[in-house]
């Protein structure tokens, strides 16, 4: 007999992330309602519990039902949103034009909008209300899809949005636990991208390993200086979604924002991105816009911003941080 939450419960993305935590959230659940932009992954999912796209050696759990309109999601009263930050608007816009009204909503993409500043989660409060619930931690997706031993951090203004998405989430491997911190919550996962991209450059360019770990301590801090400019607590920093999340995208080999760092380092850019999703790519131009409005001298941002948006030599580019590095 089915002993978990008796709730509808949908995701928006079926990605790498959207689908992992439809993974999770299926062992809680009767259905997850997975809604693919793209017909034919939906169709894969319905008839094999398998999506090709992303996971194609890996069978689904059969509670995932997978829709091609966001009509779909109408009943559910909570709702997953982990498309890429630059698409993020725009599917709000097209969730609240499907009559999507009264969900509890949870955001996991990591990233900022340019021009506004604005977080995902203040995207959603101009769309709905500040009753969001955010989730973020050192969560890599391949493995959040195997239920292997995680934590996650989730933070919001609702207590009791809060529980109900503590309860969705966690089992014996995943384990979720709450901060009082929306807005550092959120800029954890924006700004450990931006870390991982400095630390990726580094090893492109074959820094050694005292210099690598200098430059994410510094970045570590920095973190804390910016957080705390922006009205969050510096604290959250030193939690799963800001120690770990940083160590782990900054040094990982999986991280896609490290290997673009890698890349750049050894002269390889890949200038289109291939579809790939580099959160870090898109928010250093507002991070740096940020911190100079608040006067932060911030050098791992400086950096990142140096040789991906000034198109600075890498090598050049370290050169000045190193010069600079032990000033606070
Ligand atoms: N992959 C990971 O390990 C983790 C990713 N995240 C965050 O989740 C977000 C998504 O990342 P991934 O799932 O890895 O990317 P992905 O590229 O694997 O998947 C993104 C999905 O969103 C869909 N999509 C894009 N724009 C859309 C739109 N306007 N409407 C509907 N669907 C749209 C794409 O078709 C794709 O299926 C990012 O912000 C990332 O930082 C968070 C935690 C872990
Ligand atoms: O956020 C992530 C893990 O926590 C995934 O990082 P990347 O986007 O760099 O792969």
């Amino acid at each position: 007999m089915f002993k978990g939450t008796k709730m509808n419960v949908g995701v928006v993305g079926a990605g790498s992330f959207g689908t992992a935590i439809s993974q999770i959230i299926a062992l809680n659940v009767e259905e997850v309602i997975l809604y693919s932009r793209r017909k034919k992954i939906a169709e894969d999912i319905n008839k094999n519990s398998v999506n090709n796209e992303y996971y194609p050696n890996y069978k689904l759990n059969n509670k995932i039902r997978a829709v091609n309109s966001l009509k779909d999601l109408k009943e559910c009263e909570v709702i997953f949103i982990t498309v890429p930050s630059s698409g993020f608007r725009k599917t709000l816009e097209e969730m609240k034009n499907e009559g999507i009204n009264d969900s509890i909503l949870v955001t996991a993409s990591k990233g900022i909008e340019p021009i506004s500043s604005a977080t995902m989660g203040q995207i959603i409060q101009e769309y709905y209300n500040d009753k969001y619930v955010v989730v973020s931690g050192p969560n890599f997706a391949s493995e959040v899809v195997l239920n292997l031993p995680t934590v996650t951090n989730i933070a919001s203004n609702s207590k009791n949005n809060l529980n109900i998405v503590k309860k969705i989430l966690e089992t014996e491997f995943f384990k979720v636990e709450e901060i009082d911190d929306v807005i550092g919550l959120e800029y954890c996962g924006i700004l450990k991208n931006i870390n991982a991209v400095a630390n990726g450059i580094c090893e492109g360019i074959q820094i050694n390993e005292n210099g690598r770990y200098a430059i994410l301590t510094k970045g570590f801090n920095e973190n804390k200086k910016i957080v705390e400019s922006i009205g969050g607590k510096p604290s959250t920093i030193d939690e799963y979604c800001g120690f770990g999340d940083i160590i782990l995208t900054s040094i990982s080999k999986q991280s896609r924002n490290h290997t673009l760092g890698v890349l750049i380092g050894q002269k390889l850019e890949i200038n289109k991105g291939h579809g790939v999703v580099f959160e870090g790519k898109n928010s250093v131009k507002t991070i740096k816009e940020i911190c100079d409005k608040k006067c932060l001298d911030c050098k791992i941002v400086n950096f990142v911003y140096d040789v991906l948006v000034n198109k600075e030599v890498a090598k050049t580019a370290f050169k000045n941080l190193w010069k600079n590095i032990t000033m606070k």
